[in-house]
């Protein structure tokens, strides 16, 4: 044990997946240039959203991380009752962030996907790899919660029902493929590439973005939009990615075009995050939690 260690108090399970979750969504935010989103340089497509309120926001979701982290420990079990507590700290988390943001949505879709991740994860520390931990939340998020209000009249329902797409619900219940096939995948290649941890990351949030059926981008900017934020991000990846000359040239037109249509990808930004989330949580446990 050395000094620091002496004097931290004794760090959890639950502990470290909010952690987890909490730097996740910081350094989702933080990344930089990203197309239409909140990042370093500005609040990109929106009014109401800024990167101070990103933090306060994701720093004020950390109890419900963590409760959703020890309601797997103690519950030990995928089933209707880890569900249905998940659900109910899910949306306590939900009221506490719109308190510290006086009203407005910044992390709605990422309580939900980290949520249901920080709870995988704890329900089984020896099986830690990315796809294991998105297939046991897949199996959770399957469960009906009989006290989740019934799913109506929110943006992302709207417009699933609109264009019959598949929204953060079904993302969740079919084990993030966005993240497992699309986002991993490419983060590995980018940073194999030496293209740079910033680069990587912001080439991982454009492969998610060349297949998502984003709802918040067909909220704003319908079918068209989606396509073309589509077409845009297969542009960039296929210039090179984000550290190339020619991948930045085509990044800057799709932020030039989401700009224009008022879009942005936020639902690619939360499963950023989860995918930063998951590829830390694949290194494994600190060494003072080694036991568990
Ligand atoms: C399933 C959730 C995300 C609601 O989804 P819905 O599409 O109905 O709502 P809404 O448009 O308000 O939010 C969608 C959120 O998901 C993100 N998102 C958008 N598209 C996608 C996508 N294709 N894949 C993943 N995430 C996406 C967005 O960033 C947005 O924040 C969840 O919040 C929920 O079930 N809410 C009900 C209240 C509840 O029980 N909450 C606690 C759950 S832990
Ligand atoms: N860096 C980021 N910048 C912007 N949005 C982000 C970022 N990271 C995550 N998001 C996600 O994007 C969502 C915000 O999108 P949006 O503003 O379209 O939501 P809305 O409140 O449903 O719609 P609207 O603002 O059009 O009324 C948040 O719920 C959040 O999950």
């Amino acid at each position: 044990m050395n000094a620091l260690t002496a004097i931290q108090p004794q760090l959890s399970l639950s502990d470290w997946l909010a952690d987890l979750a909490v730097e996740a969504l910081i350094d989702e935010a933080d990344l930089s240039p990203k197309p239409g989103l909140v990042d370093r340089r500005g609040s990109g497509a929106h009014t109401d959203l800024h990167l101070g309120l990103m933090h306060a926001s994701a720093l004020a979701l950390w109890p419900s991380f963590k409760a959703m982290a020890e309601a797997a420990r103690q519950g030990g079990e995928i089933d209707v009752y880890l569900r249905e507590a998940v659900g109910r700290i899910g949306r306590e988390g939900e009221e506490e962030m719109l308190r510290v943001t006086g009203g407005v949505n910044t992390h709605r879709g990422a309580i939900w996907a980290l949520g249901l991740l920080s709870a995988a994860a704890a329900l089984d520390t020896s099986a830690l790899a990315p796809a294991q931990v998105a297939l046991r939340a897949a199996r959770l998020a399957l469960l009906s919660d009989r006290a989740a209000p019934v799913p109506g009249d929110s943006h992302g329902a709207q417009v699933c029902r609109l264009y019959g797409v598949h929204g953060a619900r079904e993302e969740a219940q079919l084990g993030f493929p966005a993240v497992i096939q699309q986002a991993l995948p490419q983060l590995a290649r980018s940073r194999a590439a030496g293209a740079g941890e910033q680069n990587a990351r912001l080439d991982a949030l454009l492969a998610i973005m060349t297949q998502l059926a984003d709802t918040c981008v067909l909220y704003r900017a319908g079918m068209a939009g989606l396509t073309h934020m589509q077409s845009g991000a297969r542009a960039v990846l296929a210039a090179g990615g984000c550290a190339s000359l020619d991948g930045r040239r085509c990044l800057r037109d799709l932020e030039r075009d989401m700009l224009h249509l008022r879009a942005s990808p936020g639902g690619a930004a939360d499963l950023l995050a989860a995918t930063l989330f998951l590829d830390r949580l694949q290194h494994g446990l600190p060494a003072q939690l080694g036991s568990l």
